[in-house]
């Protein structure tokens, strides 16, 4: 069988006094528990910024506005292969209404390797970490 084609995923890094947003997924999902950052699929004809402000909307109920990508990481899963895409965001407001997750944390750099990241993500705040942390 051909391979899956690779899918794009946007993630947004929103950093407030130190801290890093992370968001977990909610029973029901794929990697149920994991802890993530919150954003989702490219659609046709978005970019990682276009991708990161729908998504944000959708998902935590807040404008954004997306900056550059941070850093992006290929994962392999057993169902197919994402890059994953870390775009650098600020959140117009932080009363954050879940409709996908069922909780989200402001979590310092370094904690991050410790709470339960999806595995794709790992990379990702591995650079948090180099500049943040
Ligand atoms: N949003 C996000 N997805 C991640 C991360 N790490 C990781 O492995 N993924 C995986 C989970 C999914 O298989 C895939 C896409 O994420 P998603 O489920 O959020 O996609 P979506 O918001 O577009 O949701 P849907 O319409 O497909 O239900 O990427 C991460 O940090 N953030
Ligand atoms: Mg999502």
């Amino acid at each position: 069988m051909p391979e899956a084609p690779i899918k794009q995923v946007a993630a947004g890094i929103a950093i407030v006094s130190g801290m890093v947003l992370v968001t977990r997924r909610a029973h029901g999902q794929n990697l149920a528990g994991l802890w993530e950052f919150p954003g989702g699929k490219l659609e046709a004809g978005e970019t990682p910024q276009t991708c990161i402000v729908r998504e944000l909307h959708e998902e935590l109920g807040v404008g954004t506005t997306a900056g550059e990508v941070l850093v992006e990481a290929i994962h392999r899963y057993p169902g197919g292969a994402i890059n994953l895409i870390a775009v650098q965001v600020v959140l117009d407001h932080h009363d954050l209404q879940l409709s996908v997750h069922d909780a989200y944390a402001w979590v310092a750099p370094r904690e991050l390797l410790t709470i339960g990241l999806a595995p794709a993500d790992v990379p990702i705040a591995e650079e948090i970490i180099r500049r943040h942390g």
